[in-house]
């Protein structure tokens, strides 16, 4: 059985289990899910072109949101650090997953910046504030926890360097 087929019996079975005051009015649920995803304007037909299109929302983030910019120099002067100083291999992928977290926070924050913008355009709407606020505050908390670890993992090694080099 497909899942719409699934979804609509569900809902039936459902309501008709219900005293009537309580049960949901009855959904379509074909109209509202869509296996062939057509309520969306195009889909990519291949892997390469969904490359393409994740490339473009890259290179959209990066000329549009400085704050994207400022991470992609912070995490590229981080991994330049980290292998000035020799660090160990695990210590490496924990830092570039950090920064790696920091860099997609970003991007869903942009995502989420353009729906809301898409769907209250220039008004203002309480909604939209808490998932605009909560989406800056997403992207916050990757980057405080992102110093965190880059601190703990790059300082004890750095310190030992600075020592030996004024000895
Ligand atoms: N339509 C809106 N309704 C209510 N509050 C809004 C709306 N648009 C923006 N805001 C408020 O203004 C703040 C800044 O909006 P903006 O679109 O610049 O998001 P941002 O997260 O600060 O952007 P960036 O991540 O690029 O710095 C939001 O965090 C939110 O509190």
């Amino acid at each position: 059985m497909k899942l719409d087929q699934w979804l609509i019996s569900f809902r039936q079975e459902k309501n008709a289990a219900m005293p009537q005051e309580l049960s949901t009015p009855s959904i379509n649920c074909s109209d509202v899910v869509k296996p062939n995803r057509d309520l969306s304007w195009r889909i990519a037909p291949n892997l390469l072109i969904s490359f393409k299109y994740a490339w473009a929302g890259l290179r959209y983030a990066f000329v549009t949101q400085r704050n994207f910019r400022i991470h992609v120099v912070i995490g590229t002067g981080a991994i330049a650090i980290c292998v000035f100083l020799h660090l160990q291999p695990v210590e490496m992928a924990v830092i570039g997953l950090t920064i790696g977290l920091v860099l997609a926070m970003e991007l869903l924050n942009t995502a989420i910046e353009s729906v809301v913008d898409l769907t209250v355009k220039q008004s203002y709407h309480e909604l939209a504030k808490i998932a605009k606020d909560c989406a800056a505050g997403a992207v916050l908390i990757s980057a405080l926890v992102s110093v965190l670890v880059a601190t703990s993992l790059m300082l004890p090694p750095l310190v030992a360097l600075i020592q030996s080099a004024l000895r």
